[in-house]
């Protein structure tokens, strides 16, 4: 069942268009990404999947309802991670679930029992009594999880679930939330992490400057988009240029970024030998698989992750 249709979505600010003319469909029990850099459009656009942002054109069906009519009915069935943990610091860890229970007219019994359900889940069952202000911002975000998944929702909306988290805690968070994907729940979620959406989403559209640039699953954007492997090359000298001369031919493509030239080939061991039987000495390299960096880089000239 398609839970999430969009066809030829826009939304525009006065003169500015920051969603232009999207389509997406999104299956249940699916985890559906967003990715591509600041500004592409990927929040605005899960604002008007949330039903906090009116479409300025197009059609949009969330759960088979109409966003505009029914905006109250769809809101009860999401869950939303909003990108800042908007938690309130003057409750404890407990009562952020319990009071926002409330809100979607949960008793206070049942509510109690799921609040402590959902703190074992994100794994904060310790934290119930104290504050929130102490929590790392790890907990935090755990925390926020768990308050999207109070009403027991049918899609969880995730707006860059794990920026500003150190390695750990972003294991932690993609940890659960691969759980809740195996639990059935539906997950649409933004980032601008590759790795991120490389972990979670079993299918993504790829933004830049309002619109899908490309569409597919991690796997296969990849493999349409990208070769096998990718050889990087640094070198001391400054000019990279004579070297992408010198480099010419080897490999089915090659990318000059300021710091490195990237090689697009079939076998990085091949490629690397080509490199010495050429004379090119580099000061370093680096052989590893295309990623969803690569697609980007492919697709737009420019790098993910600025
Ligand atoms: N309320 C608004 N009024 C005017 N412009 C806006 C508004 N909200 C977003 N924009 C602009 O729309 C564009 C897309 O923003 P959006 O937040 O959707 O991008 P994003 O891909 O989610 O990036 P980020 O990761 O920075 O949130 C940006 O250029 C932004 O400045």
């Amino acid at each position: 069942m398609t839970l999430i249709h969009a066809r030829g979505l826009v939304k525009r600010f006065g003169d500015f268009t920051a969603v232009d003319g999207i389509d997406v469909d999104v299956q249940r029990g699916e985890a559906f990404g967003f990715l591509g850099p600041n500004g592409a459009g990927k929040s605005s656009t899960m604002r008007m999947i949330g039903c906090v942002s009116p479409p300025t054109g197009g059609v949009l069906r969330i759960l088979d309802l109409d966003p505009h009519r029914d905006g109250p009915a769809i809101r009860a069935r999401l869950g939303v991670c909003p990108q800042l943990d908007n938690l309130d610091l003057e409750l404890t860890v407990r009562e952020n679930l319990t009071t926002y229970a409330r809100f979607f007219g949960i008793p206070r019994k049942v509510a109690r029992a799921r609040a402590d359900e959902l703190l074992d889940f994100v794994q904060l069952t310790e934290r119930a009594g104290s504050k929130v202000e102490p929590l790392s911002g790890g907990m935090k975000r755990r925390l926020t999880i768990a308050r999207a998944l109070v009403n027991e929702p049918e899609i969880v909306l995730l707006d860059e679930p794990t920026t500003g988290l150190d390695p750990q805690a972003r294991h932690l968070v993609w940890e659960r939330l691969f759980r809740l994907k195996q639990q059935g729940v539906t997950l649409v979620l933004t980032t601008h992490y590759m790795d991120e959406a490389e972990q979670l989403c079993d299918r993504l559209v790829v933004m830049d400057g309002g619109r899908i640039v490309a569409e597919g699953s991690p796997r296969a954007l990849i493999e349409r988009y990208s070769t096998r492997e990718v050889v990087e090359l640094r070198f001391n000298a400054e000019s990279q240029d004579v070297f992408a001369g010198k480099l010419a031919g080897v490999g089915e493509r090659l990318e000059v970024l300021p710091d490195r030239i990237l090689l697009y080939v079939a076998d990085g061991d091949d490629a690397v030998a080509e490199v010495q039987r050429r004379a090119l000495s580099p000061a370093s390299v680096l052989v590893r698989r295309s990623s969803l960096e690569d697609v980007f880089l492919h697709l737009t000239g420019r790098t993910l992750v600025d």
